[in-house]
C-alpha cells in the first residue's frame, strides 16, 4: 500500500461532566485524530494521549510534533508497505507510542477498509458483543458517588471502577459496598497514587472483594508492585506499567500483577496490544480493555480488541455518553451492558462530516 497524505486533526469535546482522578480533574477532551489517505482508501487512527503529560509523558502537541517531523516522513521514506510493517519502520524513533499507534491504526484501518475486512476478525474477536464497566470519578462527597454509581448501574453497566486517592479510597469503596451489595464487580485505580509505605492502607480494601487494584504505585516501581501484592490480598492490575509484550513479561514474572489493562494507546497500537494479549493468556492472567475516553474512532477498535477471548474482565468501553453530550460517529450505546462489536471494514466506523466540522479547532494535511 502507498501512503498519498496525511492529515492531522485536533478536535475538542466538552465532558459531560468533569471527570477528577489523583492526577486532576478533565473537562474536556483535546483529541488527536489521524485520516491516512493511501492508493486503496482511506483510514482514521486516534491519538490518547491528553492535552497535558499528566497520564504518562506524552501529550498532544508532542505528538503531532512527532508526526510531522519524524514518523510520517519515515513512513513516506518507506514507500510502498503493510501495515504489519509500521512498528518496525517506525522503530528507530524511542517512545512516542501514542502517537506511533495513532499511525499504525489509521494504516491498518486503510487496509483492511481495502480489502473489506473487519478489524474485529483481523485481531482475532471470538465474540460479536462485548461487556461494558465504567470509570467513576473522583467526586465531592459519597453521597454524590453513590448516586452516579446508581446511574451507571441502572444504565446497564456490568463492572464499576472507582477512581482512588490517599484520602479517597476505603470510605467510598465501604460505601458503595454497603449501598449496592457484594454482588456488584468493583475494582479500583489509583493511577499511581500511592507508594509501597501505603500497603498495611491498602490492605485495608482487603475486605471488599474488589476484582482488582489498579496501578497504585509509580509506573516504573515494578519491584515495589511485587513486594505491594505480598502485602494485600487485593490482585493487582497494571496499567501505566506495561507498555509492551517485553515489559509485561517482565512484570508478570517478577510477580508484580495479576491482572493486565491493555490500551493499544500505551502501548504502541493493536497489534502489540494482541502480543501482549497473547503472552498473558499463555501465562494464565487476565486481561481487559482499558480506556482513554476515546471518540468512537478508538473506542471502536477498542471493542473489537476486547472481543479477543482472552479479555475476560468487563473494560473500560463504555458507552459514547459516559463522556460525550455527541461523537464525532454514530454513538456507541449500551445494551443490556454490552457494546456491540462493528462489522464494517476495518474499524468498521467513520466519522460524520458535520459533527467533524462542529468540534475541529485545527488541521494540517501533510503531503508525501
Ligand atoms: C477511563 C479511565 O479511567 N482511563 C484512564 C485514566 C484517564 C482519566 C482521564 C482522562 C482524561 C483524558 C484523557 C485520558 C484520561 C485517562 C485509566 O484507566 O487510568
Ligand atoms: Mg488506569
Amino acid at each position: 500500500m502507498n501512503l498519498t497524505g496525511v492529515e492531522l486533526r485536533r478536535v475538542a469535546l466538552p465532558l459531560v461532566a468533569p471527570f477528577r482522578t489523583s492526577f486532576g480533574t478533565q473537562t474536556r477532551r483535546d483529541v488527536l485524530l489521524l485520516r491516512v489517505v493511501t492508493d486503496g482508501a482511506e483510514g482514521w487512527g486516534e491519538c490518547v494521549a491528553m492535552a497535558d503529560p499528566l497520564y504518562s509523558e506524552e501529550y498532544v502537541d508532542g505528538a503531532v510534533d512527532v508526526l510531522r517531523r519524524f514518523l510520517v516522513p519515515r513512513l513516506a521514506a518507506a514507500g510502498s508497505f503493510a501495515a504489519t510493517d509500521v512498528a518496525p519502520l517506525l522503530s528507530g524513533f524511542h517512545g512516542h507510542r501514542m502517537a506511533k499507534a495513532a499511525l499504525e491504526l489509521a494504516v491498518l484501518d486503510a487496509e483492511l477498509r481495502a480489502e473489506g475486512r473487519p478489524l474485529a476478525r483481523e485481531l482475532g474477536a471470538v465474540r460479536d458483543r462485548v461487556p461494558c464497566g465504567v470509570s467513576v470519578g473522583i467526586m465531592a462527597s459519597v453521597p454524590e458517588l453513590l448516586d452516579a454509581v446508581g446511574g451507571y448501574l441502572d444504565a446497564g453497566y456490568v463492572r464499576i471502577k472507582l477512581k482512588i486517592e490517599p484520602g479517597w479510597d476505603v470510605e467510598p469503596v465501604r460505601a458503595v459496598r454497603e449501598r449496592f451489595g457484594d454482588d456488584v464487580l468493583l475494582q479500583v485505580d489509583a493511577n499511581t497514587a500511592y507508594t509501597l509505605a501505603d500497603a498495611r492502607h491498602l490492605a485495608r480494601l482487603d475486605p471488599f472483594d474488589l476484582l482488582l487494584i489498579e496501578q497504585p504505585l509509580p509506573e516504573d516501581d515494578v519491584l515495589g508492585h511485587a513486594a505491594l501484592a505480598k502485602q494485600i490480598r487485593t490482585p493487582v492490575c497494571l496499567d501505566e506499567s506495561i507498555t509492551s509484550a517485553r515489559g509485561a513479561a517482565a512484570a508478570i514474572t517478577l510477580g508484580a500483577c495479576s491482572v493486565v489493562n491493555i490500551k493499544p494507546g500505551r502501548v504502541g497500537g493493536y497489534l502489540e496490544a494482541r502480543r501482549i494479549h497473547d503472552l498473558c493468556v499463555a501465562h494464565g492472567v487476565p486481561v481487559w480493555c482499558g480506556g482513554m475516553l476515546e471518540t468512537g474512532i478508538g473506542r471502536a477498535a477498542n471493542v473489537a480488541l476486547a472481543a479477543l477471548p482472552g479479555f475476560v474482565l468487563p473494560g473500560d468501553t463504555s458507552a459514547s455518553d459516559r463522556y460525550y453530550r455527541t461523537d464525532v460517529t454514530e454513538p456507541f450505546v449500551l445494551d443490556e451492558g454490552h457494546l456491540a462489536v462493528p462489522t464494517g471494514p476495518g474499524i468498521g466506523v467513520t466519522p460524520r462530516d458535520d459533527e467533524l466540522a462542529a468540534v475541529t479547532t485545527w488541521s494540517e494535511w501533510l503531503p508525501l
